[in-house]
């Protein structure tokens, strides 16, 4: 294994884990997977598989949580297994394991290459993690899950697209026992790697010292923890334990799975909303998007305040960098960027804070492994692929529904409209199909830009092109050409 993918497995920086799998052979995978699911169903469940190795015909993946790892045996281990076959001769079949975190913060700085166990699952492996120290502190203070304590407002970086999150998360933080609750439930939502999670800790760190009962849980320990109580028949004594908390914190909201663990969560939502007692909540997209999440519950989330958090312009990213390097610099003194390499990260590592970290990760491992000074030439080398070399162009649904509506001469009030003739009905489908495939929207909120219809009508417009693409190579050619001159 090379250096920079070692370090790419190593995880986050500050996070623990690695969410990239960018091997390229699980890259074509996880790509083909993304098309043929959709960007919702990816983004919950794909992201975060890593590709540890290929040998003897299987392809052996990890994900960072036990949870995951059962769903997505559950649910698309076969898929994954026959699209791998289909694009990696060397692939016959996919093991998925739990891969074990980057030590956390109970464990004692170190300043060296840090080995770190592949679940046994896997084999007797061991891939390596550079991580980089901070001051050693004492976890799990919280009955919940473990809170990291270098996730503070200190270490949270402040830019235009989270400004307002970290205002309102910081309100709340700040109010003593007794204040009146400001806004409730708080729901903030961002894409992978924005700062989410670093900002509910933070909110939890900074809400606890003011002497007020707080928890927080990701969805996932939500779940377990409350199957676990009724298998033990505990129940009773969970709810009242969650009741009885002033600050609720629930991360990850988006994989809050079945009925009754969501009907649970419901209650308890209502019960401390009813209370006034400060709910808090993070998802990776939006409430009324969360697919998978009862109605009910996603109107009662969308009923407090909701806030967005964008993509990390440059000078936030600067300035997450300076402070990763400055912490690397007390662990590997003689580990140090030049500013033009700094910029350089921040110019081009544009995805996430995740990257951001992997990225600084890959120079410690390259500086402290080799010897070698770090320039522009060796960063460039080392993060070819955390680099997006064009920014994929954002297309908008009116404008999808306006070159359809041209192309088959027919009106955009037409694809808007009920009307149900086939010189009408195939290019709204078409129009609906592209705005799955070109757009991050979801199928419900497609539906609403195409004159209210359902989400089933457009995930049948879906399907049907789909299929219709596969027989037909002429209108495979229309979409196509459609396609491009969208995305021109
Ligand atoms: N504004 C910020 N200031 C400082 N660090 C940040 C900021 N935003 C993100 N980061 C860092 O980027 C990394 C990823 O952030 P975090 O884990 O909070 O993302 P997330 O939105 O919870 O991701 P996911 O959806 O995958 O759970 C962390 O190391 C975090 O500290």
């Amino acid at each position: 294994m090379s250096v920079s993918q070692s370090a790419a497995r190593s995880g986050g920086y500050l996070g623990t884990e690695d969410r990239d799998g960018r091997d390229p052979a699980w890259e074509t995978v996880s790509q083909r997977l993304r098309a043929e699911y959709g960007e919702d169903v990816y983004t919950s469940w794909f992201t975060r598989i890593v590709l540890d190795r290929i040998e003897d015909g299987a392809a052996f993946l990890t994900v960072p949580t036990r949870f995951l790892k059962s769903w997505i045996q559950a649910h698309y281990a076969e898929r994954i297994a026959a699209v791998f076959a289909e694009s990696d001769p060397r692939v016959a079949r996919v093991s998925i394991g739990v891969r074990v975190a980057a030590p956390k913060l109970s464990t004692p700085p170190r300043d060296s290459v840090i080995a770190v166990p592949v679940p046994e699952a896997l084999g007797a492996r061991t891939g390596s993690a550079v991580v980089a120290p901070f001051p050693r502190v004492d976890a799990n203070r919280l009955a919940g899950s473990p809170l990291d304590r270098r996730l503070t407002f200190d270490t949270f970086h402040s830019g235009r697209s989270n400004a307002l999150a970290f205002a309102a998360a910081r309100q709340i933080a700040e109010a003593r026992p007794g204040d009146p609750v400001a806004f409730n439930p708080l729901v903030i939502h961002a894409a992978v790697g924005l700062g989410k999670t670093h900002l509910l800790q933070a909110t939890a760190h900074a809400a606890e010292a003011t002497g007020r009962r707080v928890t927080y849980l990701t969805a996932e320990k939500f779940m377990f923890d409350f199957v676990a109580s009724l298998r033990a028949q505990t129940a009773l004594a969970f709810k009242e334990r969650l009741r009885a908390i002033d600050v609720l914190i629930i991360d990850d909201l988006q994989f809050l799975q079945g009925k009754t663990v969501q009907q649970e969560f419901g209650h308890t939502l209502n019960a401390l909303l009813d209370g006034r007692q400060q709910v808090i909540v993070a998802a990776d997209r939006a409430p009324a998007e969360l697919e998978a999440i009862d109605e009910r519950l996603r109107s009662r989330l969308a009923g407090g305040l909701t806030l967005e958090m964008g993509g990390l312009d440059e000078e936030l990213r600067a300035k997450i960098l300076e402070m990763r390097i400055a912490a690397a610099k007390l662990a590997h003194p003689r580990f140090d960027a030049p500013a033009e390499v700094v910029a350089y990260v921040a110019r081009t590592v544009t995805a996430n804070g995740r990257d951001l970290d992997g990225a600084v990760n890959r120079l410690i491992a390259h500086n402290t492994l080799s010897n070698a000074p770090i320039t522009v030439e060796m960063a460039e080398a080392a993060l070819r692929d955390l680099v997006r070399q064009v920014e994929p162009k954002r297309v908008k649904i009116e404008e999808i529904q306006r070159i359809v509506a041209r192309h088959y001469q027919v009106s955009r009030a037409d694809i808007l409209s009920s009307r149900r003739t086939q010189t009408v009905v195939r290019p709204r489908q078409i129009a609906m199909y592209l705005a799955k495939q070109l757009t991050l929207r979801s199928l419900p909120e497609i539906g609403r830009r195409f004159g209210g219809r359902d989400h089933t009508t457009v995930l049948h417009a879906v399907r049907k092109i789909d299929e219709l693409v596969k027989g037909s190579p002429t209108l495979a050619d229309e979409v196509d050409l459609l396609k491009r001159m969208l995305l021109e």
